[in-house]
């Protein structure tokens, strides 16, 4: 395993501000610093009715923590009047009144560089910073930075357009290969690794949002301190990511991070927000991205993405799980959630006082919902365990597939309102209905839950679904997604880092957590 020492890189992790008065600044300033910013980023273009010399001079005498300080450029604000000299003339007196960092957009850095760079004494350094919409090649890239490098800039900072998360490789590719400090990152819920990952590729500064100022694909500053662990990341750290579209919901990275760095594995756990599994596995070939959770909607399409897949994946035909084996670095799939499901259903039944002799499942109607992958897990486990196994799907065939397999029977999902199970039945939700945001739906008719004795939902986001709440009411005994969640989890993490998974540790984030 690899040892992580403290501080294993120099990334600031800077705070972009919202407020627009003063005032409002100065307590965002205090707030940013307690929640662990290293320094914050203020746009004087967004302070009303700003006073350059009263404003600047207020701030920077309140200021606990540097200040990038930046005025947006006229060609990007419909609504902002001044003009490029106005700006000039805004940042100059920034850097003279105390600001720790001046950006400046490449199409005014040059003439300001030529103005005053030569005469630069004060500490303040440069910014040049550039916004890239569309990125055809690494070459191009390049060619940006040259441009960026002629205005003298201390630092370089890159923003790129990414429609795609296989686009965000160019980003990691030029900081790698960046020979000057340079910032790169994407915007947007599927640029978010850009900024998680920005340390580890060698990005000199990445970005983080106060509580309260969340913006889509801009980690919180809480989420890089304490779940991400930004600063123990090194370029030797070990990139495990969720496949998964959507992928918001996961609570893996809050579990994954802080498991690694408790047992001291240089690893980082990433939401991946991915469109294309081929471009994606193509694309993120290079060892460091060591492994993968598979989440909605891939577990079945990722098998044939893999070189090797484990037996009991095979014979369920859904993957959560892939490791880069390290010595010929294929593709090797496993499934996790099957024995994470079933168990987590045994143990409930056991706690609550059934005898395990010779299985509890064993003969029981297992009604499940849902035959994707997360169904597919649940049935083949149920099978396993001798259950007898009654199938809906919206999707008929996919429901009747699945029954083949684990000598099952399906029925059409019009069936579902009015399906009377047999005495002793278990239901199991195996489709995301309910989970958040849209928690207030529930898979099958209020009315028939009484019919039930146990009901399992796989959803895990809320903890306790209105299914479950449902269930509880008509007297079944519940069973969370939490379970499968942390069970699965576990599997993954022993997948993931070759050694036992500290299943105490885990089992308290998840229950002081989630
Ligand atoms: O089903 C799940 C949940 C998950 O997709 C997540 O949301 O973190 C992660 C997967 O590994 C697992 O099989």
């Amino acid at each position: 395993m690899g040892s992580v020492g403290l501080l294993k890189n120099s990334a600031m992790v800077c705070a972009p501000l919202m407020a627009t008065s003063v005032d409002q600044l100065i307590d965002e300033m205090v707030e940013a610093k307690s929640q662990g910013a290293d320094c914050v980023e203020i746009r004087l273009d967004a302070i009303h009715n700003f006073q350059p010399h009263k404003h600047l001079q207020l701030l920077f005498k309140n200021k606990p923590l540097p200040i990038l300080i930046l005025y947006r450029p006229i060609w990007e604000r419909n609504d902002f009047e001044a003009d490029a000299h106005k700006q000039l003339e805004a940042l100059r007196l920034a850097k003279e009144l105390g600001a720790d960092y001046v950006e400046l957009d490449l199409k005014i850095a040059s003439e300001f560089a030529k103005n005053e760079k030569s005469s630069w004494s004060s500490g303040c350094k440069l910014i040049t910073s550039c916004f890239v919409d569309n990125v055809t090649s690494k070459e191009d890239l390049s060619q940006v930075v040259a441009s960026m490098q002629s205005t003298g800039a201390d630092i370089l900072k890159i923003v790129i357009n990414a429609n795609d998360i296989t686009e965000l490789e160019k980003t990691f590719h030029l900081l790698s290969h960046c020979q000057v400090p340079l910032i790169a990152y994407s915007v947007g819920e599927r640029g978010l690794i850009s900024q998680l990952l920005g340390p580890k590729f060698g990005s000199v500064l990445l970005y983080g949002s106060l509580d309260g100022n969340a913006v889509p694909g801009l980690p919180s500053l809480a989420s890089l301190r304490q779940a991400y662990g930004v600063d123990l990341m090194d370029n030797d750290t070990k990139v495990f990511g969720l496949i998964s579209k959507p992928v918001g919901h996961s609570k893996g990275p809050i579990l994954h991070n802080p498991t690694f760095r408790h047992v001291g594995y240089n690893g980082i756990y990433v939401p991946m927000f991915v469109d294309d599994l081929k471009e994606f596995f193509r694309v993120y070939s290079s060892p460091d991205f060591a492994g993968f959770s598979v989440g909605i909607p891939y577990k079945e399409a990722v098998v044939s993405f893999c070189d090797e897949v484990d037996p009991l994946a095979e014979s369920i035909g859904a993957v959560n799980t892939i490791i880069r084996r390290p010595c010929d670095g294929k593709l090797i799939g496993y499934n996790t959630d099957c024995e994470a499901s079933i168990t987590a259903i045994e143990d409930a039944l056991k706690a609550n006082g059934e005898a395990l002799v010779p299985c509890s499942l064993a003969r029981k109607m297992f009604v499940l919902v849902g035959a994707g992958g997360a169904g597919r897990a649940l049935a083949f486990g149920a099978k396993s365990r001798g259950a007898r196994i009654v199938i809906f799907d919206i999707d008929f065939d996919r429901a009747k597939a699945l029954a083949a397999a684990v000598s099952g029977e399906a029925l059409p999902f019009e069936k579902l309102a009015s399906f009377q199970p047999e005495k002793g039945a278990i239901l199991a939700n195996a489709t995301p209905i309910g989970m958040h945001p849209n928690k207030d739906r529930i898979p099958v008719p209020e009315g028939s839950l009484k019919d039930y004795v146990v009901v399992f939902d796989a959803v895990y986001t809320p903890r306790r679904t209105t299914l479950l709440e449902d269930a509880e009411a008509a007297g079944a005994l519940i069973v969370s997604g939490v379970e499968m969640f942390l069970r699965q989890a576990i599997g993954q993490f022993n997948l993931f880092t070759g050694s036992k998974a500290p299943e105490e540790f885990m089992r308290d984030i998840v229950m002081s957590k989630f």
